[in-house]
């Protein structure tokens, strides 16, 4: 078991033991979010036929050499194509054919001229005022997607603009990674459920519906289970039976010090294998991890939100990877501090921060109460300011790395 590791090393430990689980194939519809388990290919082009930008007159654009503004040029109609249509036949020197945003394009015809630069003088004339070049106005088929172009890739984030693309293929269902099952389950005697009567002395179990939202925002299927008492069996009894319905299992609370922080102890009653203890963070600490069967167990510590950014930092990466996400990292950028923050820390700290564009750079404000139990300070939180170990206080004007969890409140 590895003791007191930086957190790199923390999750580097993680991710050895992640692996994606297999596919479901659903309906486009339902996969925004999902991550796609197939390459994409492009089974025809796209757009599939040579078709026209505008609504006027597919024309031979050798026709139109002579036009102008006071000296137009006379063509014959001769057919007329909406989209969805085929054209009826080609056009001949002398001929146009009038054609709808989206028709195919009749052959012969080389250019099309917009309606607003003509005139229908008879049912079958219509008088030219400018000049057209071949390929003016003229969309050859394959000019957004060639054939054969693997156009979307395993791994990829599945967003509005790709389920258009599979539909613009034809695809009525898609190939997704399998999401995992993560448990979530709190430990504590002062724990009471939101749906019970609050004691004095005891406190509502906010953490099981923050860190439920936080694995459904990652994209894992939270199943949150009863919170449970300080006893060592008790925990780990319920430990084995999450990890066998389940592909992960996360807890707060009960990982310290302290005589009834049961966690660490049940984890090895439960037969699983601690893998460490102990992250150099601040907030968070006293993280726990263990593995049986190929299954992860990630005691977080009790504080709402330590509990919470240690989950941004370890568990997220963890659930993205398992549903074949490829890009798992959060962005980070420069900031500059607008306001300051007094502490020195000894150990590598987090601090909850809101991070705003102003004048053509990003800047940071602690976003309120730093202490690892204030939850408050997490609502105007979009990023996290990395603040290395020995260092601080922060003065105003001074340049950070601010890790971005959300886009809220950047721009
Ligand atoms: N003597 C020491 N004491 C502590 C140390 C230490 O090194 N030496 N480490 C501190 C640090 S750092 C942390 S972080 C906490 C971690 O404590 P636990 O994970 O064991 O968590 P608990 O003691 O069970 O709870 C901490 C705090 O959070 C509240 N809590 C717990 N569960 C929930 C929940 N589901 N919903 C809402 N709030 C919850 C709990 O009531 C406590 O107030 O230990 C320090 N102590
Ligand atoms: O590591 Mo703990 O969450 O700071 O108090």
């Amino acid at each position: 078991m590895y003791k007191d590791i930086p957190l790199e090393e923390a999750l580097a430990i993680l991710m050895e033991y992640t692996r994606p689980l297999g596919f479901d194939e659903i309906d486009i519809i339902e996969a925004l979010g999902r991550v796609l388990y197939e390459d994409i290919y492009a089974g025809f082009p796209l757009p599939p036929f040579d078709r026209s930008p505008l609504d006027g007159y597919a024309v031979r654009a050798e026709d139109t050499s002579a036009a102008s503004r006071d000296h137009p040029v006379l063509l014959q109609v001769n057919q007329t194509i909406y989209a969805g249509d085929l054209p009826a036949g080609p056009i001949a020197p002398g001929e146009a054919a009038a054609i709808a945003t989206g028709a195919p394009f009749p052959p012969g015809a080389n250019a099309v001229i917009k309606i607003e630069d003509t005139k229908l003088v008879a049912e079958d004339q219509v008088l030219i005022y400018s000049q057209l070049k071949p390929g003016d106005n003229y969309i050859n088929k394959g000019d957004d997607v060639p054939e054969g172009e693997r156009i979307l890739t395993r791994g990829m984030l599945i967003t509005p603009a790709v389920i258009g693309l599979l539909a613009s293929l034809g695809r009525k269902t898609v190939k997704v990674f399998k999401k995992p099952k993560v448990a979530a389950l709190s430990i504590g005697d002062e724990l009471v459920g939101i749906d019970e009567p609050r004691p004095d002395g005891k406190i509502y179990n906010s953490n099981i519906y923050a860190i439920s939202a936080q694995i459904t925002e990652a994209g894992g299927i939270p199943v949150p289970y009863r919170d449970t008492v300080d006893d060592q069996n008790q925990i780990a009894n319920l430990l084995n039976t999450c990890l066998q319905e389940n592909d992960m299992v996360i807890t707060t609370g009960g990982v310290s010090v302290g005589k009834r922080d049961y966690v660490k102890e049940a984890i090895n009653i439960s037969g699983a294998n601690t893998l460490f203890w102990k992250v150099n963070i601040k907030p968070g600490t006293p993280i726990v991890c263990g593995e049986k069967n190929g299954r992860l167990i990630v005691g977080l510590s009790g504080n709402p939100s330590a509990a919470m950014i240690t989950f941004y930092m370890l568990i997220r990466p963890v659930i993205q990877k398992i549903t074949g996400l490829q890009q798992v990292h959060l962005p980070n950028v420069t900031a500059i501090m607008d306001e300051p923050f007094k502490k020195k820390s000894k150990q590598r700290r987090m601090l909850r921060a809101k991070v705003y564009w102003k004048n053509g750079c990003y800047h940071a404000v602690p976003s309120g109460m730093q202490s690892p139990g204030a939850l408050k300070s997490m609502l105007q939180c979009n990023a996290l300011i990395d603040i290395p170990g020995g260092k601080g206080p922060l003065s105003i004007g001074e340049e950070v790395k601010a890790i971005l969890l959300s886009t809220n409140y950047v721009l």
